[in-house]
């Protein structure tokens, strides 16, 4: 830009100029993609997971002899490499499939946003028209759901010898409150006995896909009997896996743009909190965003930092947005008091008693300890708090702690974006959680 122009707008190269002088000075970051999370990588970029990549395609190496794979359950926490994993040995196994006549096809549903059971199963029939490039002989809505399951029998006996169901984030299906069996169990029962269904040929095997490890607990008894899976465990990723994931993405900057400290530091405050990759992406990715506004000629250890906090701010401001009032006061009362600890924990009743003090601060309505401690168990769903009973020796019973997954401080501050909570000066709280913790 002309730096003695008093309006860039009156001149007409300038806002171009502002532009590619802004492109010039961002150049640390080359390809962008590889830093989205979401993207699915080429196969050599995947490190770290070489045990569960041999037990899935020792499963699934059988298909391209044209046997049925077995019913796979992966689960494990998220960011693992679950999806990923799976998703490359299908698309080898398809291929190689398809090199010798075999039609073995894949079809994958995300079982997040689905509802019920009549859509997961109209969601599968479109997933395999669209595959086999074919019209739907049926309408989405307004039909009963065994004429979706007759259209789906349909398509895949036309176009497959064998299927393999991917069906990702499954314990998501619950479907209708008004019955009883989840969705996911009705959803894999009628699956997997396919074998036993005279309209259907073709051999069927599912893949289900949960991070919640406790998913086939409630899984119906008749779905176990026939869903019966060989199960893959995927375990959080320490901080040297996280730095060979980092690594072989390394080259999504240019030569020397990232310094020496940047992959180590960022695969360890990835691996300090939930060991998951997509975080660690993500935050690689907006340690380089930093940099690059702040006009620096490389990423170094303090963009790291940066991003580290704002990430974790994100991610608790995405969790708080939609939580209730009252879901914040426990919340913001049980951080106050793992600030002030060492392990970032909280006991259930000095919480409670700060909490008293915020709602009575801020005159706000107060429920009873049964209730905060409720509210308090609900959250542990979005990681970043966790419960859990501890012992306090052998003749004093056990109480429930509250230990914080993400900086205390840092979901303080977040919260403190809801201009209710002003009325609770952060001095006087720290004065009321020290003495708690005295008592
Ligand atoms: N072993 C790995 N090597 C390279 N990249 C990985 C690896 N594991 C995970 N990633 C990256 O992290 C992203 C998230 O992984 P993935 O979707 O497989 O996790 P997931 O376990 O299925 O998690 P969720 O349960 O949240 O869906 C992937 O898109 C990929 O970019």
């Amino acid at each position: 830009m002309p730096p003695d122009s008093d309006d860039p707008v009156g001149d007409p190269g300038s806002i171009k100029d502002l532009i590619l002088e802004q492109d010039e000075a961002a150049s640390l970051v080359r390809n962008r993609r590889l830093l989205d999370p979401d993207e699915i990588v080429d196969e050599d970029r995947i490190v770290g997971r070489n045990d569960q990549l041999t037990q899935i395609t020792q499963y699934l190496r059988v298909a391209i002899n044209n046997e049925c794979p077995p019913n796979l359950f992966l689960y494990g926490p998220s960011g693992t490499g679950k999806s990923l994993i799976i998703n490359a040995v299908c698309q080898n196994v398809v291929d190689l499939c398809s090199t010798r006549d075999i039609r073995f096809g894949v079809i994958e549903l995300n079982c997040q946003n689905v509802g019920t059971l009549g859509t997961a199963v109209y969601e599968l029939v479109r997933t395999v028209a669209d595959d086999a490039d074919v019209a739907i002989e049926i309408p989405e809505h307004g039909i009963p759901t065994k004429k979706k399951w007759r259209e789906l029998y349909r398509l895949i006996d036309e176009h497959y010898d064998s299927v393999m169901f991917v069906l990702d984030e499954l314990d998501l299906l619950t479907g209708r409150r008004d019955i009883d069996e989840p969705a996911y169990s009705r959803l894999l029962y009628q699956l997997t006995r396919t074998g036993s269904i005279d309209d259907l040929q073709a051999d069927v095997a599912v893949t289900a896909i949960s991070n919640d490890t406790k998913m086939m607990e409630d899984v119906g008894s008749r779905a176990l009997s026939s869903f019966t899976p060989e199960d893959v465990h995927f375990s959080d990723y320490d901080a040297n896996q996280l730095r060979e994931i980092l690594g072989h993405r390394e080259d999504a900057f240019h030569d020397d743009a990232l310094s020496e400290d940047v992959i180590p530091l960022a695969a360890a405050f990835a691996a300090q909190t939930h060991g998951d990759a997509r975080i660690a992406i993500d935050l690689m990715r907006t340690a380089g965003t930093i940099a690059e506004r702040d006009g620096a000629d490389q990423v170094r250890e303090e963009h790291v930092r940066i991003a580290q906090d704002k990430v974790v701010k994100n991610r608790v401001l995405e969790v708080t947005r939609g939580i209730s009032t009252q879901k914040k006061l426990c919340l913001f009362a049980t951080a106050a008091v793992a600030r002030e600890t060492e392990n970032t924990a909280a006991k259930s009743t000095e919480a409670y008693r700060v909490y008293q003090y915020i709602t009575e601060t801020l005159d706000a309505d107060q429920h009873y300890q049964e209730t905060y401690v409720n509210k308090m168990k609900e959250l542990t769903t979005y990681s970043l708090v966790k419960s859990g009973r501890k012992s306090q020796g052998p003749h004093s019973g056990s109480y429930l702690e509250f230990t914080f997954e993400e900086n205390p401080q840092t979901i303080i501050e977040t919260l403190r974006e809801d201009s209710r909570l002003d009325g609770v000066a952060d001095d006087e709280l720290r004065t009321v959680v020290r003495a708690q913790l005295t008592n």
